[in-house]
């Protein structure tokens, strides 16, 4: 049995929306794939991209604490989580095996995508299917046992699709009107470099600032602004304003604020995108000069990823 599930991009408001405060949010078509098959009494994990096995016993599973497991932390806490919340005896064992073309810890959300593909996986493999309520309470169970701090943002854009607005960790569809206006908008994804730091790090980090709630406020003005405006040039200078504001909360490097430089130069705006540290930046094209752009984007030695947004 394969699941295959999307991931997502962050327009404005990371980091603000753990508070409360708002956020947009879009799946977007790159995929993490977890296959599962039954294997007598035991449990094995393949984390095929990072190379990585692991073995439990099924007797085993209760006891364990995901956290002290690396990178198997995600997977394995969203196995006990389902099945805890299912009721499943662990009698039949399984393989799971996990794969994905989403870059891993870029601010793409790879850990929620991961996350959400076991939940459907285990449901499906023990004959109990969850409706999309139950895996997005799930997965944000499992996002926020592991990062610590967490919003819905990730699980919930993973589970619904299309684009959200996270607020109060609760979320809504986009208007219809707004997602046409998204819908004409060409966006580039563009992975800048490989992040020092976990999510859960840099939440942690963003936890310290003092002055963390008059920036937040500033980014809800922003997207305020945002929502309102049906003009690209005008939504690619809020997501500029977002960078500034991302800024000051300490989670852009230089090589992220040249690269978004270039997208504010020769596109119609761009910020970092996800929890910063590194990883992605998201770049609204300007068709007129998108040769130019990506001229000067090959030159940084950069991924260009042109996603399209998944429904
Ligand atoms: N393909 C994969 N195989 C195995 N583990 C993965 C895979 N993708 C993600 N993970 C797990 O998720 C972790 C990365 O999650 P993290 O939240 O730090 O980054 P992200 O989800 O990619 O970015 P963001 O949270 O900013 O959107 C990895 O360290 C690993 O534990
Ligand atoms: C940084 C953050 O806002 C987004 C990570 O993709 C964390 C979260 O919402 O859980
Ligand atoms: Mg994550």
């Amino acid at each position: 049995m394969i699941v295959k599930t999307p991931s997502k991009v962050i327009l404005f408001g990371e980091h603000a929306v753990v508070y409360g405060y708002r956020a947009i949010s879009m799946a977007i078509d790159l995929t993490s794939t977890v296959e599962i098959k039954e294997n007598s009494d035991k449990i094995i994990l393949n984390l095929n991209d990072l190379n990585k096995s692991l073995k439990l016993n099924l007797k085993d599973l209760k006891e364990i604490e995901p956290n002290n497991f690396g990178d198997f932390k995600y997977c394995l806490c969203a196995i006990k989580e389902t099945m805890d919340y299912l009721n499943i005896e662990p009698k039949k064992g399984f393989e799971l095996n996990i794969s994905s073309n989403i870059p891993i810890s870029c601010g793409l959300g790879s850990s929620a995508s991961i996350t959400i593909g076991t939940i459907k996986a285990i449901g499906k493999f023990y004959n109990k299917p969850l409706k999309d309520d139950e895996i997005a309470k799930l997965g944000f169970s499992v996002e926020k046992k592991i990062q610590g701090k967490a919003s819905v943002t990730d699980t919930s854009t993973i589970t619904y699709k299309g684009i959200l607005e996270i607020k109060n960790n609760k979320f809504r569809k986009i208007r219809e009107d707004f997602e046409e206006f998204l819908k004409s908008c060409k966006f580039l994804i563009v992975y800048v470099e490989k992040r020092k730091k976990k999510t859960a790090e840099l939440v942690n980090e963003v936890a310290k600032i003092e002055n963390k709630d008059e920036i937040f406020k500033e980014i809800d003005k922003v997207i305020e602004n945002a929502l309102k405006t049906y003009n690209k040039e005008e939504f690619g200078k809020c997501m500029a304003k977002n960078h500034d504001l991302l800024k000051k909360l300490n989670i852009s490097t230089p090589k992220i604020d040249k690269v978004v430089d270039i997208g504010n130069k020769l596109g119609f705006g761009a910020k970092l995108t996800g929890a910063g540290g590194g990883g992605c930046v998201i770049i609204l094209v300007n068709e007129e000069k998108e040769k130019e752009l990506l001229k000067e984007l090959n030159k940084e030695n950069v991924k260009i990823f042109e996603c399209k947004m998944v429904y």
